[in-house]
């Protein structure tokens, strides 16, 4: 990818995977809560992806090889969908497409928490979650919960993310005011984003889909995905928010503003500072 002197590279590399995800469309399967189903298949929709929430056991062996990547979200899991997921991550290993895990309240029980170490046993590409989410699953244990919500700061969870992409091998990404991704070695933060967003509920399980849809482009590249797409969702959230009056009409105008997103928003608008 071409860099202009001046001009901080993650603009052009952000811009680059949208309008190639734009142009190809790829399949997204989408195995996700209840909660998420609606935000998520729009918010892919909107940036140019093609999602399918097709979550049945019996579909996967025939479904899952025409999908060009997997999101597996544990957000409202009962013991019936866990084959799936296991079955989804499996094909897409035997396919090498890549999967993306989204830990949603992974601190609520250890049931949640046991199905996800599981699901991290079948080497998820990325793995994002909030800084409580992570910090649990890196130190695999529940302690205090809020549920889906974070109890912490993403800075909170720096440590614990480079340790869980150490010992999975996963890109993981952390959200927050700054948006950290690490591979275990390199950290890069996303600043783009609006606190508002976190009043939305899905937000996370969204942009995690995203993730899957900017790393079914480039899986070899999925820490440049990765840090991409969230830069590139918390973009679509500040434009949005210029026109919101709250978390509601926020909603509808991030979705909005993620389809309407030009080359020159793009280029300028990404927040990734380069760390030296
Ligand atoms: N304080 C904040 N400032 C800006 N953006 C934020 C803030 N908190 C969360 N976000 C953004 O909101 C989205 C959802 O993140 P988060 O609320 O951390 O996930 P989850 O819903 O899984 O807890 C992400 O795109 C993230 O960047
Ligand atoms: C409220 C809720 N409860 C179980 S899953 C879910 C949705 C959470 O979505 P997000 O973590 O993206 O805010
Ligand atoms: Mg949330």
């Amino acid at each position: 990818m071409a860099e202009q002197e001046g001009i901080n590279p993650w603009g052009s590399k952000s811009w680059t995977y949208l309008s190639s995800l734009r142009q190809q469309s790829p399949l997204i399967q989408c195995i996700t809560n209840l909660v998420s189903m609606d935000l998520m298949a729009n918010t892919l929709l909107a940036a140019g992806a093609s999602p399918a929430m097709v979550h049945s056991v019996r579909e996967i062996p025939e479904f899952t090889p025409h999908t060009q990547a997997v999101l597996i979200n544990v957000g409202t899991l009962t013991p019936d969908w866990l084959p799936a997921m296991k079955a989804a991550a499996g094909v897409a290993n035997v396919y090498g497409k890549p999967w993306v895990l989204d830990p949603a309240a992974v601190g609520a029980s250890s049931f949640r928490l046991n199905a996800c170490l599981e699901l991290i046993e079948l080497q998820p590409t990325v793995i994002r979650g909030n800084g409580s989410e992570i910090i649990s699953l890196s130190t695999a244990s529940i302690g205090s919960t809020k549920g889906a919500d974070s109890l912490h700061e993403s800075s909170d969870a720096a440590d614990a993310a480079k340790a869980l992409a150490k010992s999975s091998g996963s890109i993981v990404a952390v959200s927050g005011s700054v948006d950290m991704v690490t591979d275990g070695e390199r950290v890069v933060g996303a600043c783009n984003g609006v606190p508002m967003m976190q009043k939305i509920t899905a937000s996370g399980c969204a942009v995690t889909a995203l993730i899957a849809a900017f790393v079914a482009l480039d899986p070899a590249n999925a820490f440049e995905a990765t840090a991409a797409a969230l830069s590139v969702f918390g973009l679509a959230g500040e434009i949005g928010m210029g026109m919101a009056n709250g978390p509601a009409s926020l909603r509808m105008h991030l979705i909005d503003s993620l389809h309407g997103l030009d080359e020159e928003s793009v280029v300028h608008g990404v927040n990734i500072p380069s760390i030296s």
